[in-house]
């Protein structure tokens, strides 16, 4: 199982990119009509439907009362988690929270020469809802990373829908919305969850924000309710660039590359290295540690189909490929990887030196692991408090400022021919003019 191998010597800079950019996934229309009608039946039927289409995906038959998982069943399934889980998930949070207490931005005022006092507030949204996919997919630390930012910003009600297919819940993923503070869970999936938590039903009370990741009926949901409610982004399939030179243990690199290709058939593991050999060494690692895999099948796929070994003549050229690619984790294991990330400016999240695999920051580094994909770290940046998070601006005239500042504002009304706009100021500069 071979990636591919390429050189910006032999294949020249532009034609190695053009490889490495080949997208991956579609979106299809037929999910998204399937979506639209699913949308329309819950917010016409609201719980009927919400019980119908939870019979129908995840073969489970529930009532509007059972929608919701009560305190109760959650108490009984978290104490099933067995110890060492329990502290380190506790030991997770209190990190991504100390870490995101950091993010919170300060109200500020200021009070100008012309005596206008002038500033913007921050406030939480007033309910957020976070989408946890069901199965496999159900990632505990994928909770917190979502619903701690949510709490640290001081939302108020934090709802979770979960899918629990063929009944089965997950008690790690509810132990997480315990210790994150989680207000609700409800054991329901896919893209009538998602109208759910953006129309509400009589079970479900709406959100103003809804976040996580799930499967393409889940993605096309969140397109189609952004506006009514904010989402987050689409989160696609999972990337690494390790950016290594030749002395680094091939083993660990390969390791790292396998940890985001495990996640999904098309997620994409990349190695950039100034090294040909090292390149091949770590490839075969690679091969080697596959066949170790619980997920070999996946991660192998996406070795096989989107991973590549990229050889490169100097780290100046690895720092432009790595800009480019806007990957969602980098990790430079070179000798001065503070100076190679002070020249790259696109990334999800960088992994500096060989202490610091990539798989630290999905856990426990703090830093939130819902990062952007698909280069869109060219103009995005991962989950943080803002994202719960609105800004209002503040302004107080005094008459002095008005009297500044009211003519030219009539002026630009006049010319905009707003003219209640214009009388509204000079109303008030009559008065102030006796
Ligand atoms: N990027 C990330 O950070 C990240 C993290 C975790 C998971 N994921 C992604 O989440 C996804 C999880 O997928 P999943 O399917 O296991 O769980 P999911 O919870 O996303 O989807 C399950 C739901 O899909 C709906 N569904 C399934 N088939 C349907 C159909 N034919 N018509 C209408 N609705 C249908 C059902 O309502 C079901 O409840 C994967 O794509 C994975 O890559 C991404
Ligand atoms: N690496 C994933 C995001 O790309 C997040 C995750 C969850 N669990 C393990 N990893
Ligand atoms: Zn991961």
């Amino acid at each position: 199982m071979m990636p591919q191998f390429l050189s910006t010597r032999d294949a020249g800079f532009e034609e190695a990119f053009r490889v490495l950019l080949a997208q991956k996934r579609e979106d299809s229309p037929d999910v998204d009509a399937a979506v639209a009608a699913i949308i329309a039946d819950v917010r016409e039927r609201g719980d009927a439907a919400l019980v119908e289409l939870t019979e129908r995906f995840d073969r489970v038959r529930l009532t509007p009362e059972t929608l919701r998982i009560s305190d109760d069943e959650i108490e009984r399934l978290c104490a099933q988690v067995p110890e060492a889980e329990r502290e380190a998930l506790g030991l997770a949070a209190e990190r991504i929270r100390a870490y995101h207490a950091r993010q919170m931005p300060r109200d500020e005022s200021f009070t100008d020469s012309l005596g206008a006092t002038l500033g913007w507030r921050w406030t939480p949204v007033s309910a957020a809802g976070l989408y946890v996919p069901g199965g496999l997919a159900a990632y505990p630390s994928s909770v917190l990373m979502n619903a701690v930012p949510a709490k640290v910003a001081g939302v108020k009600r934090l709802v979770v829908t979960v899918p629990t297919p063929d009944g089965v819940a997950n008690p790690l993923v509810l132990l997480a919305c315990r210790v994150a503070g989680v207000d609700e869970v409800f054991r329901i999936g896919g893209a009538q969850a998602i109208a759910a938590l953006a129309y509400g039903t009589g079970a479900v009370r709406p959100v103003d924000k809804i976040t996580g990741p799930g499967n393409a009926y889940v993605a096309a949901a969140k397109r189609r309710v952004f506006g009514k409610v904010g989402i987050d982004m689409i989160a696609g399939p999972s990337e690494i660039l390790v950016i290594a030179d030749r002395d680094n243990d091939p083993d660990w690199i390969a390791l790292d590359l396998l940890s985001q290709a495990e996640h999904d058939e098309s997620a994409q593991a990349l190695l950039v290295t100034d090294d040909e050999g090292f390149g091949r060494a770590v490839a075969e690692a690679v091969g080697r540690r596959l066949e170790t895999l619980p997920r070999r099948a996946i991660a192998g796929a996406s070795w096989r189909d989107f991973g590549a070994v990229v050889t490169v003549r100097s780290l100046d050229e690895a720092a432009e490929i790595a800009d480019r690619i806007a990957a969602e984790h980098l990790e430079l294991l070179v000798g001065d990887p503070e100076a190679l990330a002070s020249r790259i400016s696109h990334a999800g999240a960088m992994f500096l030196g060989p202490w610091t695999p990539e798989a630290i920051g999905d856990y426990i580094g703090g830093p939130n692991h819902v990062l952007p994909t698909a280069r869109t770290a060219r103009f995005s940046s991962g989950l943080s408090v803002m994202d719960f998070l609105k800004r209002t601006t503040v302004s107080r005239m005094t008459p002095a400022a008005l009297a500044a500042l009211g003519p030219h504002a009539e002026t630009l009304a006049k010319a905009e021919r707003l003219e209640a706009h214009g009388m509204s100021v000079r109303a008030r500069l009559d008065r102030i003019n006796g």
